[in-house]
């Protein structure tokens, strides 16, 4: 019954995601998302929701064969799925973990004389591939800031049209993820502040993604490095306050526990990738990017493509890390 229901909606997704006129997106993108609800998370087939075969692009057989015909520098990932990679990039040199700072909507909206919503359009496209090709590439962790705490302070149209935007991402192109390719996803930040449709979005999403084993994408949305820290140490004094903790077992590894990031077994940022020129972090991420290799783009974020990936992998793989020690 379930099949039956999802294979029409995912091929109406797939015929508009070509369609570049983003206000005809959002009803495709509810669309999909109530599908979910007809999915019983708790039937899964080995760790994926029973719905995963029907999506599955590639059949384990194939992706076999192809690693057994394939010339290239083919490496099987544990999800046993082939990895092929680009230029000089070496797996075993690969970040775990890769932070993402998209910037620079205004000056590419501006640059073009097109309102800012086109850029904002264009960007949720750059993201989509870029999620793939971060899949493709074999990373395991992505965390992308795509709303900060100080964003509200935008005009509040821009506001309003990102958190829709935002939500429809979720619903349509993070659901069929999850659904067809063992996406797993979690959003951090203040959630509180959003909607309530927003927060039961994330929610349901989120439980559903929670048994997937693939790569992990993390949405930044109202998230503020200081207001993490922040309710981390109000988490910790309320522990030593109620007589759970004393203070002097307070260390880094208990402080981390208290994090947003503290979502699984997560380790921290190797590489921060921001894009359009700007070189800070605008409170992104500070506990966990204090041995983060940082790489600044000067491209504008609706215009980094695969190959800018590619170059920001292959500048980390250049990099020494040393972590306060010595040369090795
Ligand atoms: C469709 C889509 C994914 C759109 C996202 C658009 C958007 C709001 C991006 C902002 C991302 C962000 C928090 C950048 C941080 O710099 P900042 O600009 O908040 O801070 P700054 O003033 O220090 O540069």
């Amino acid at each position: 019954m379930q099949i039956s229901v999802l294979l029409p909606i995912k091929s109406t997704i797939i015929s508009s995601s070509s369609d570049h006129h983003y206000h005809h997106h959002m009803s495709s993108e509810k669309t999909l998302f109530s599908s979910l609800k007809l999915c019983n998370p708790q039937k899964k087939i080995g760790n994926r929701p029973n719905i995963f075969e029907c999506f599955s692009p590639i059949s384990s057989k194939s992706r076999l064969a192809a690693a057994s015909d394939s010339t290239a520098k083919a490496e099987i990932d544990d999800e046993k799925r082939v990895i092929q990679l680009p230029g000089d990039l070496r797996p075993e040199l690969l970040p775990k973990h890769v932070a993402l700072i998209i910037d620079g909507h205004g000056r590419w909206a501006k640059n073009k004389g097109l309102p800012i919503e086109h850029a904002h359009y264009e960007s949720k496209q750059k993201l989509k591939q870029l999620i793939l090709n971060c899949r493709k590439f074999g990373i395991k962790i992505l965390t992308v800031y795509v709303f900060s705490t100080e964003n509200w302070n935008r005009p509040k149209d821009e506001v309003d049209f990102l958190l829709a935007h935002f939500e429809g991402f979720i619903q349509s192109f993070i659901t069929e993820q999850i659904m067809g390719q063992d996406l797993r996803f979690s959003v951090i930040g203040d959630k509180s502040k959003l909607s309530q449709s927003m927060q039961s979005t994330i929610s349901s999403v989120e439980e559903f993604a929670k048994c997937n084993r693939g790569m992990h994408f993390l949405m930044a949305l109202n998230y503020g490095g200081r207001y993490e820290i922040t309710e981390a140490s109000k988490k910790i004094a309320c522990k030593v306050e109620q007589g759970i903790l004393r203070a002097e077992d307070i260390n880094e590894s208990v402080f981390e526990q208290q994090l947003l990031t503290n979502v699984t077994e997560l380790p921290n940022p190797d590489l921060l990738i921001r894009t359009g020129g700007e070189l800070r972090v605008s409170n992104f991420l500070l506990w966990q990017m204090a041995y983060a290799e940082f790489y600044f783009s000067s491209k504008l974020f609706a215009d980094f493509e695969e190959a800018d990936l590619i170059e920001a992998l292959s500048s980390f793989q250049r990099r020494q890390r040393r972590f306060g020690g010595r040369k090795k």
